[in-house]
């Protein structure tokens, strides 16, 4: 950094330098820089990788990795120009990109004060035709299923077993807590590596624009590129329905902390992917016609996953201190996760899961006030939406056990009255929705949940 000097709204450009991949040590190499400024370069190591046997679409996934990834950097400074001095992209992978860094990073803009709405426009080739077909691979009829240590990736992963399906679990970046539910499951495992530039970091502490990034968009990159190194026709994620419902609308501006969860973004992946790298890669989330609720149904059956779980992202910082226990007990994750747990587990496991009632917790009001948007907007994090927190509130306000714990019986008495009569049924949450982009053969899966 000697002699450069950085200053975030002094800088014009953000320059897509170099992607490479060695397979000698199975590490993938993605810099990026302002102007001219230091190298910032981002590693992914992917342990025992086999030769490539597809090269050609493993730099293009490669490619597209390493353009998605550049969203960490770029929201550093975000400047006004971007060039890519690799590969530029055709029309549909800039429409993608533009889509992954103003929708992706909404919420950074939004809390920053920034507004990125057509201040982005990734260079792009003359259009390509629209209907291109990747050529199909041949890729083995395997599933690699991203694991992220809470609910919604094991509530997959016992579905798939259930079904006899053929997987490996993956997890990017360094986490005990992942590795060890992942060990439980008693299923084939690799952890990916992934190490952000300590530039970044440094540039942070020089009063870098910081804030939220879509890192499930760079997750998913990842994967798509492990799967055409170790040879899996499906990317398994677990996002489920809820992950596509805005944060906050407001002043024109829709912001949603999930963004990349949803599925606006999975679909415009897929399809790129099926046009542009391999005609034969899948890649979906399981849970799409699932809400919150129906998930942690689904979950709460899974006992022997109980004492293991965590959702408090706490637990996933690089840098930031982790909690204590799995569970802060302190973060709209876990208010969330508790409540929605509640109506479907004895009230003692729950408990039992996060050493102490939190809905007995007066202290904890606000909290829960925003998690049902009672003079409040939504938390920005990975929620429910606030028809499903009233929803499971309300069902609790009918439950012996429940109903006299602080903050069932403040709802109640304070909030519940002034609720449209009809709106806090829990049933229709429950039912699975028909937007989702599953392949055919795990329609039935839902048909099951129907029925429950
Ligand atoms: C774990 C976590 O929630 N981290 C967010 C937190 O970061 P913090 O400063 O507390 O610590 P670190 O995670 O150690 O990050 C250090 C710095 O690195 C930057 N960074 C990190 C990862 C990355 O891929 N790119 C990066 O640029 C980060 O900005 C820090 O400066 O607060 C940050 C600022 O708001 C968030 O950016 C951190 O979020 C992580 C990227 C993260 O992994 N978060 C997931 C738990 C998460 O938010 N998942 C969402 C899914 C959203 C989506 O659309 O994909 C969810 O579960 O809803
Ligand atoms: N480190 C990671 N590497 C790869 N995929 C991840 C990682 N962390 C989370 N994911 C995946 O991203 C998606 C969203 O993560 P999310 O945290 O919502 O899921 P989860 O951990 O399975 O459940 P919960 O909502 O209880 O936290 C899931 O499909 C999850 O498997």
């Amino acid at each position: 950094m000697s002699g450069w000097t950085f200053r975030r709204d002094g800088i014009g450009t953000f320059r897509f330098v170099s992607a490479t991949y060695d397979a000698a040590t199975g590490q993938a190499r993605l810099e990026y820089a302002f102007d001219d400024g230091p190298s910032m370069v981002e590693t992914i190591r992917f342990p025992g990788a086999p030769a490539p046997a597809h090269p050609q679409a493993v730099e293009k996934a490669l490619q597209l990795l390493h353009l998605i990834a550049g969203v960490s950097y770029f929201k550093a400074a975000v400047p006004a120009r971007i060039v890519v001095e690799t590969a530029v992209p055709d029309a549909a992978t800039a429409a993608l990109l533009d889509a992954v860094y103003v929708e992706g990073l909404a919420e950074f803009a939004w809390r920053n004060g920034l507004d990125l709405r057509g201040r982005i426009a990734f260079p792009r080739t003359v259009a390509e035709d629209a209907g291109t077909t990747a050529p199909a691979l041949a890729l083995p009829r395997r599933s690699l299923v991203a694991i992220g240590g809470g609910k919604d990736s094991l509530v997959s992963v016992e579905m798939l077993r259930a079904l006899g399906e053929d997987m490996t679990l993956t997890w990017v970046g360094e986490s005990p807590l992942i590795a060890a539910v992942a060990a439980h499951t008693g299923l084939p495992t690799l952890n990916i590596g992934r190490a952000l530039s300590p530039v970044l970091f440094e540039l942070n502490r020089q009063g870098a624009w910081n804030g939220h990034i879509p890192v499930t968009a760079i997750n998913s990159a990842i994967l798509l590129l492990a799967a055409l190194l170790y040879g899996f026709d499906s990317v398994v994620f677990s996002n489920e329905q809820s992950a596509s419902a805005a944060t906050l609308e407001a002043e024109g501006r829709v912001v949603n902390h999930q963004w990349s969860k949803g599925f606006a973004f999975e679909r415009a992946l897929a399809s790129l992917v099926h046009a542009r790298i391999a005609a034969d890669l899948d890649y979906f989330s399981l849970l799409r016609p699932l809400s919150e609720l129906a998930v942690t149904r689904e979950f709460a059956r899974h006992s022997q996953y109980h004492q293991h779980f965590s959702s408090c992202n706490r637990n996933f910082r690089i840098l930031g201190a982790k909690p204590r226990e799995r569970w802060c007990g302190a973060c709209p994750k876990c208010h969330f996760v508790f409540l929605a747990l509640a109506p479907f587990m004895a009230k003692p496991a729950l408990v039992a899961i996060f050493g102490r009632n939190l809905l007995d917790d007066p202290e904890l009001a606000g909290d829960f006030d925003a998690l049902i948007e009672w003079q409040a907007h939504k938390p920005f994090e990975c929620v429910g939406e606030a028809a499903e927190s009233r929803a499971a509130l309300a069902a609790l306000a009918g439950r012996a056990e429940w109903k006299e714990d602080a903050l069932v019986r403040r709802f109640a008495a304070e909030i519940l009255p002034q609720l449209p009569p009809g709106s806090l049924d829990m049933a229709p949450l429950l039912r699975p929705g028909t937007d989702h982009a599953l392949p055919s053969r795990y329609q039935g899966l839902f048909d099951a949940i129907q029925r429950a």
